[in-house]
């Protein structure tokens, strides 16, 4: 299957991103974080809100309540997580470093969630290390954020897989540092060499590959029967269509986060994310999988038999908005779905969201793949060829319709041509 490279690294994009998806559903006081820290010399290290829109995404589908933070900063993350946490949770935060705190301080002060911070001034080994001496703390986190120096990355991650729970989350900030992982050291600027070797190290690097994010990340932890049904597409004319491998692990990690059982998929395809969903919901756990076209399916269905998950696919020939609607005439449908993936005719993205909102649960997750369909939507139309002019004159309007609808909380993630994940609120 194809994959698309290099959307991570296009300005125009980013802003795109950013003012589309993140800024219209960014809480008052992030802006307000943001704006005191903008003329601090160290600006450039407060945490991306595009990155803090997925954290919020992870804290809330997994219920965290009880966390820790390393590398406080002005407190973007900090706060962002004392705002998405319930009341009663608590955050362990920690910095060698309380000046840089105190200037976002009276914001987190301002926005009433101070009572949920315990800030701890100190060097985060050693925080970490007395924070193990209590052995209650064993396993007893939800979440973990790390965003401190980078050469320590492999001593924070020892220590945080032990006090962060089973099915717990940590997650690393810049593991792709401004690019540079995939990059030969003598072509990266100097200042950002020492931390590229950790990071290099902390990803269990494949330098100078341009395919670093899958050979690193993806293929490793990909079960065989989905580079199997990779393999029996590759050859299809249409291959380009098979969801990519690292939205599809994004997706693994939703799925199980949030203990999907039942769900839809929306254009199936040779199905990869299809074989991705069954491998990943319980022994008992229902798909149902529409496409127009089965043909594509029987491509893929010998792997999906092999790997003997087939009982769990209700696989629908038909078109997509039809078989939706059929859903919805039976009312215990609706809200009783958990997760959707819809990957198919662009034009109809919106008329899919109108009928999965209906279908899944408050609290369950709808993602749409494609969504910044190669870049296109951060280019001004005529520089963008034919073939893709319909497809981004669609999901411009669908992205700017999911930002400002109040139904769902949106988290975009520039994972293989753009995946916007959805919480129905
Ligand atoms: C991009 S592919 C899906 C790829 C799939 N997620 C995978 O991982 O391989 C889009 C699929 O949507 C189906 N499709 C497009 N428009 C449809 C519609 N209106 N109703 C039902 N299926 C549709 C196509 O037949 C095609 O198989």
């Amino acid at each position: 299957m194809e994959q698309k490279a290099g959307l991570l690294q296009s300005e125009e994009l980013y802003k795109y991103i950013l003012e589309t998806n993140v800024y219209p559903q960014e809480p008052e006081p992030l802006k307000e974080i943001r704006a005191v820290t903008a003329s601090h010399p160290q600006f450039h290290m407060g945490t991306a809100p595009d990155a803090g829109q997925m954290m919020e995404m992870l804290l809330k589908l997994t219920g965290a309540k009880k966390t820790i933070e390393v590398g406080v900063y002005t407190g973007y993350s900090l706060l962002l997580t004392a705002l998405t946490i319930p009341e009663d949770g608590k955050i362990v935060a920690i910095d060698r470093n309380r000046e840089y705190y105190e200037i976002g301080r009276p914001v987190i002060e301002k926005a009433g969630v101070e009572h949920k911070i315990n800030f701890i001034e100190s060097d985060a080994i050693a925080a970490l290390d007395k924070l193990l001496e209590d052995h209650d703390n064993e396993g007893s986190f939800d979440y973990a954020f790390v965003d401190a120096d980078k050469p320590n990355y492999l001593n924070y991650h020892e220590r945080l897989v032990k006090l962060v729970k089973v099915n717990g989350v940590i997650v690393y900030d810049n593991t792709l540092w401004y690019g540079s992982v995939a990059k030969s050291e003598n072509s990266v600027p100097e200042i950002l060499k020492e931390a590229r070797t950790s990071l290099l190290k902390f990803n269990k690097a494949l330098a100078d590959d341009p395919q670093y994010i899958l050979e690193t990340n993806v293929y490793p932890q990909e079960p065989e029967p989905l580079k199997e049904i990779r393999a029996v597409t590759a050859s299809h004319p249409q291959f380009h269509m098979g969801t990519a491998p690292d939205a599809g692990q994004m997706m693994e990690m939703l799925l199980k986060l949030t203990g999907a059982k039942k769900t839809i998929e929306v254009g199936v395809y040779t199905g990869y994310s299809l074989l991705l969903t069954a491998l990943t919901i319980p022994e008992d756990g229902k798909i149902v999988a529409i496409d127009r076209n089965r043909e594509y399916y029987e491509i893929g269905r010998p792997v999906i038999e092999k790997a003997g998950v087939e009982h769990k696919i209700d696989f629908i020939e038909s078109d997509a908005i039809a078989a939706l609607d059929k859903l919805l005439e039976d009312h215990d449908n609706e809200g009783s779905f958990d997760y959707a993936f819809v990957d198919a005719d662009k034009p109809n993205y919106l008329n899919y969201h109108e009928r999965l909102v209906k279908l899944v649960k408050v609290n369950g997750v709808i993602v749409y793949d494609n969504t910044l369909w190669y870049g296109s939507v951060a280019k001004s139309e005529n520089s963008v060829p034919e073939i893709l002019k319909e497809g981004r004159t669609s999901l411009l309007k669908f992205n700017k319709a999911l930002a400002d609808d109040p139904q769902v909380k949106i988290s975009m993630a520039p994972l293989g041509d753009g995946i916007t994940i959805c919480r129905r609120a």
